[in-house]
């Protein structure tokens, strides 16, 4: 069964790149299935209004539940309710595990906001008839959720079986030791007066291994050290703490 995928969005243009290559391909070979949604379509006033000013005061606007609710009702309908996603500053964070999750779901709705975001009641009401996730993929200020939902769907679409020429779990691998991907290199031997580290030209397999665990506890140790802490008690041996 395909994974269904609804996008409710004011610029739908912007999820145009989902159409293109490798997911383009998957969609048309029906391993994943696409619908974007222009919520503009559930307004009736001349102007098509989808947003209001915050109650409180502040800056910015609100977008209005009332559009919300007949776009998520008619969007959301059938005999099993979707997983509704909703990209957000104020999020959980986007993580492999949780794209692991959703490429096992059979039906995702991604809602994106603009504006300061969706009137809470949306979520609250559909909270009541289905699973909503309020999702981050980064602490940084983006203008709208559109680009976070490019982000999980390519993240979710490559694990579903068959999109990948090779699967996606080789790769997924590279995570599951809990260090960062250290260097990598290809032919030339020397470009620009720069060469390919001798050892791993040495046809030495375990040299080679033990020199790409180095760099990867190396670039983890200056780049991401909160991933080093987060590694089981016995996942580093003598020499990994000696680095
Ligand atoms: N960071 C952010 C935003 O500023 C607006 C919408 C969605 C996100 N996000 O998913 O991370």
């Amino acid at each position: 069964e395909a994974l269904r995928i609804d996008v409710v969005t004011i610029f739908p243009e912007y999820l145009a790149p989902l159409r293109a290559a490798l997911l383009g391909k998957a969609i048309d070979r029906g391993l994943l299935q696409l619908d974007v949604h222009d919520l503009r379509n559930w307004t009736h006033d001349v102007h098509k209004a989808v947003d209001d000013s915050p109650y409180g005061g502040g800056p910015g606007m609100v977008m209005k539940p009332q559009v919300w609710g007949e776009a998520l009702d008619e969007v959301c309908a059938g005999p099993t309710p979707p997983r509704l996603v909703v990209p957000t500053p104020g999020g959980r964070p986007f993580t492999q595990e949780m794209a692991r999750e959703y490429a096992a779901e059979p039906w995702l709705v991604f809602a994106c906001g603009r504006y300061e975001g969706i009137d809470q009641r949306v979520l609250d009401h559909y909270a009541s008839r289905m699973p909503v996730d309020e999702v981050s993929i980064g602490d940084y200020v983006l203008v709208g959720g559109e680009v976070a939902v490019l982000v999980m769907v390519e993240a979710v679409a490559r694990l579903l079986p068959g999109v990948l020429g090779n699967p996606a779990s080789a790769q997924e691998d590279s995570f599951s030791d809990g260090l960062l991907e250290g260097p990598c290199y290809t032919r030339p031997e020397v470009w620009r007066d720069l060469a390919v580290p001798d050892v791993l030209r040495s046809g030495n397999h375990a040299a080679i291994a033990r020199w790409r665990r180095d760099r990867a506890l190396e670039r983890t140790f200056h780049r991401r050290p909160d991933l080093l802490a987060a590694l089981p008690e016995d996942a580093l041996d003598r020499h990994d703490r000696a680095m």
